[in-house]
């Protein structure tokens, strides 16, 4: 009786796991998680990661990344302002410790959207998260994908392809993720990633009913 309060207590004052959504680029992640805010309102916040890449057509400052320029990341690289930082495909991508922050001061479910190298820096530290890979189907149809998405140029393209035979192979380890959802059909995808979700995002529903 005593041990069920006390852990409820204490789950209440650690807050919900933040989730980690990595796997290739292009394989839909973006896609999923905003599904996943947009129904969850309340319940997810995402962290708004930092970047040297150029805004794309309809992203927001402060919204999607925060827009810096090379110097300015590496001075707050060099201060100590980020959980994990890393380089991906000719651009400079990090957490910031205040991303995650907003949105844990607001008992919010944490979204971080990284690649695998952050992958590998966040497990050395004490966040721990949900870590859930995002795979496309098959590499023909990622690079369709990316293709259709009309963001990369040929050459950032080759890029994003090439990394993604790497962070395909890496979702195989055992012990990496703690969930593999290949993202075929959408509506099926989001289905096996809610379900994935279900207890988390039931624990935070019951506390702030309470
Ligand atoms: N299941 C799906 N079926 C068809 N198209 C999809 C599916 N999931 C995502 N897409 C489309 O594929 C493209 C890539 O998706 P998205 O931008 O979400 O990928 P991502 O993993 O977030 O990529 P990045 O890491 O580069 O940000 C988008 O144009 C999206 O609309
Ligand atoms: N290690 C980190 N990787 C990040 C972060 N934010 C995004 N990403 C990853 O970068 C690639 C490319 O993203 P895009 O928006 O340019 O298509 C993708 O795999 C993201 O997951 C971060 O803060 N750290």
């Amino acid at each position: 009786m005593y041990l069920r309060f006390f852990s409820k207590v204490f789950s209440v004052m650690a807050g919900p796991r933040p989730v980690v959504f990595s796997g290739p680029s292009g394989a839909g992640k973006s896609t999923l998680l905003k599904m996943l805010l947009k129904e969850f309102d309340g319940v997810f916040g995402f962290s708004v990661s930092h970047t040297t890449r150029k805004p794309r057509p309809g992203e927001e400052n402060g919204k999607d990344y925060h827009y810096v320029s090379r110097e300015e990341m590496q001075a707050g690289i060099t201060k100590g302002d980020f959980i994990e930082s890393a380089e991906f495909s000719g651009n400079m991508y990090g957490t910031s410790k205040a991303a995650v922050q907003a949105v844990q001061a607001q008992n919010l479910i944490c979204i971080l959207d990284i690649d695998m190298q952050g992958v590998k820096s966040i497990k050395k530290t004490n966040l721990n998260p949900i870590y859930i890979s995002i795979q496309p189907p098959s590499m023909d149809v990622l690079e369709k994908r990316l293709r259709a998405r009309k963001t990369e140029n040929e050459e950032s393209l080759q890029k994003r392809l090439q990394t993604a035979l790497v962070e395909m192979e890496f979702s195989k380890e055992t012990g990496q993720f703690d969930v593999v959802i290949i993202n075929d059909n959408l509506d099926e995808a989001y289905g096996k990633l809610k379900a994935a979700l279900l207890q988390e995002i039931q624990k935070v529903k019951s506390t702030t009913k309470a």
